[in-house]
């Protein structure tokens, strides 16, 4: 039976040394501020702005959310980008995704300073991230890795990602491949899936369909990671069937209460460091 990874413990204990760092630089008349704009009324979105702004509070960090219903043009996201780019009180910005499909994210994303981008999503930090450099990274793959290094080490071990997107899936196997994992990546169009994830020490799942993988699936003794964000009749699940994989994994992260906790940790990790730069 696998030991269930404790996210939200794990991210509790992360936190309180964010907490101190926090007191330390307001001591320095620093206060480190995090704007989010949120853009319509998806409920989804709303709730975990609120996980948000309540980690944020928790730390002490200085946390607005700005919210706009879904008639806002990509010019007036734009020039609001543009006038916290240029305040210089404000650390981080994040524009809650998705957005209308009136909006283009990659120009939102793009519009934002790299040394105010907390998400890690602009092309100079993926850039960075990529050539190894110190960067802001991407919060769920950098909160996926501080787990799973609770776990084990690192060095030689097969990790197989199942999904490619661009805030989930491709990162997450840059940061494992950075730290000397040997990589496999798959997705929709992979062929015999099972028998690429049968496979992994370390397998991440960041799909988006509840029950895509198995017990059948997983080699015994792996380390399983659900990335997966699924609501079924109204009860949040990951994309792994918890209660089958978890009697052959050596470890499991729940939905919820895993990776979900973490992701909002690193958001504030990023926001500290943007603060300490000074
Ligand atoms: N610009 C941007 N940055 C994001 O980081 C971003 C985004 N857009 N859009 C949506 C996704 C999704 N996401 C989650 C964060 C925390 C939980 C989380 O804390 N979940 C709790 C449960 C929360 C609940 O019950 O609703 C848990 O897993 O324990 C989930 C999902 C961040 N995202």
């Amino acid at each position: 039976m696998a030991v269930v990874i404790d996210g939200k413990q794990i991210a509790a204990s992360y936190r309180e040394t964010l907490k101190e760092r926090v007191s330390a630089l307001r001591a320095r008349g620093i206060v480190p501020k995090l704007k989010v704009i949120l853009i319509g009324d998806d409920p989804a979105s709303h709730s975990y702005v609120r996980g948000k702004e309540r980690a944020a509070a928790d730390i002490g960090i200085d946390s607005q959310v700005i919210r706009f219903d879904d008639t806002i043009s990509e010019r007036e996201v734009l020039e609001l980008i543009d006038s916290m780019n240029a305040d210089d009180e404000l650390h981080g910005i994040l524009v809650q995704l998705p957005l209308p499909k009136h909006i283009d994210e990659n120009r939102v994303i793009m519009r934002i300073s790299p040394d105010k981008d907390v998400d890690g999503f602009h092309p100079t930090n993926v850039g960075k991230m990529m050539l190894g450099l110190e960067t802001l990274l991407p919060c769920t793959p950098h909160g996926i890795l501080h787990l799973v290094k609770t776990q084990t080490d690192l060095v030689g071990k097969h990790v197989v990602v199942v999904g490619r997107s661009q805030i989930v899936g491709k990162p997450v196997g840059m940061l494992f491949l950075n730290e000397s994992a040997t990589v496999t990546y798959c997705h929709s169009k992979t062929n015999d899936l099972g028998a690429m994830t049968r496979q992994a020490d370390i397998l991440i799942v960041a799909v988006g369909r509840a029950g895509l993988v198995t017990a059948d699936m997983v080699k015994p003794g792996a380390i399983v990671i659900d990335v997966g964000v699924n609501r079924v009749d109204s009860r949040l699940v990951g994309d792994v069937d918890f209660a089958g994989v978890r009697d052959v994994a050596s470890a499991i992260t729940p939905v919820p209460g895993g990776v979900g906790p973490m992701t909002i940790t690193m958001l504030m990790h990023n926001t500290v460091e943007v603060a300490s730069r000074g």
